[in-house]
């Protein structure tokens, strides 16, 4: 596959009268490692839903994984693309496996019934929860999980079609502080494995973006702010437009933090 794996041209999305996104330019080539930042009701989730193909703009072109929205079949591409948003896990049906809900990934859909699975796609679910730190879990029932089980076994999910591009929204919300730093550890170690997928992450808090993200674009009020290498965009004048508070940005051991001015 060419350079591109994700291209946005003046996107916009209205609901009801209200803009979501507007005139979203923006573009993610191979291998890179974005993080989408932004405050509560800025447009990150409507973004990722553009780029996953679950959302149709109202204005503007998008092309993902080379294909046109709106041109492409969606069912084919879909399969192409790993999601992991909370969006998904409410649709979990109530009983399933958590083995089962990351083999039913092979065919992008949630609920197992009659399908059958070889043992190198059970070998590829159980290697790649293992991967996770959700191994012990594989006999567990989803809904019992906590928070911090169940966005591990999101993202085992999200991986399990071998996708070119895995869309991550909110990873590390609702996880304690050690909930967090293992994900965060574990995004990063992803993040730094060549054979690993192209990644778009969301957050709210730089403190959640793990070593090894290439790049930022920062949201605010459905409008991209900044985009580009993340050292250019987390800056203090960027994050404080994008948050609407004069913020401090520090770096440590490839960590970011922001927090407000004194
Ligand atoms: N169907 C809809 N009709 C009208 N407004 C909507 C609709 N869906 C979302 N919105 C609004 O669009 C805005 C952007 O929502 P979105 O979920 O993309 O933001 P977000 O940046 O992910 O927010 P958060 O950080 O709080 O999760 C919000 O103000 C939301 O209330």
């Amino acid at each position: 596959m060419a350079g591109e794996v994700l291209q946005l041209r003046g996107v916009g999305v209205r609901r009801g009268g209200a803009a979501l996104l507007r005139d979203v330019t923006w573009t993610v080539n191979e291998s890179e490692r974005w993080v989408i930042v932004g405050p509560n009701g800025a447009g990150k989730t409507t973004l990722l839903q553009v780029a996953a193909a679950m959302l149709h703009p109202t204005e503007g072109a998008v092309e993902v994984l080379e294909e046109e929205i709106g041109r492409a079949d969606v069912f084919e591409l879909r399969p192409r693309i790993g999601l992991a948003s909370s969006a998904v896990a409410e649709r979990v049906p109530e009983g399933e496996k958590v083995i089962d809900l990351v083999l039913t990934a092979s065919y992008a859909i949630l609920g197992r019934w009659r399908e059958e699975y070889d043992s190198t796609d059970v070998s590829r679910a159980v290697g790649l929860l293992d991967a996770l730190g959700c191994g012990d879990l594989i006999r567990r029932t989803f809904s019992t999980l906590s928070e911090g089980e169940r966005k591990r076994v999101q993202i085992a999910r999200a991986l399990m079609p071998d996708p070119e591009l895995l869309l991550l929204d909110e990873p590390a919300a609702g996880l304690d502080l050690g909930g967090r730093e293992d994900l965060v550890a574990r995004l990063a170690r992803l993040a730094d494995d060549p054979g690993a997928p192209t990644m778009v992450m969301v957050t709210h808090h730089v403190e959640e973006v793990p070593d090894g993200f290439t790049h930022a674009l920062l949201l605010r009020k459905g409008e991209a702010v900044a985009q580009g290498k993340v050292d250019e965009v987390f800056t203090p004048e960027h994050l404080s437009a994008c948050f609407g508070l004069a913020l401090d940005v520090d770096r440590q051991h490839g960590r970011w933090y922001a927090r407000a001015s004194r």
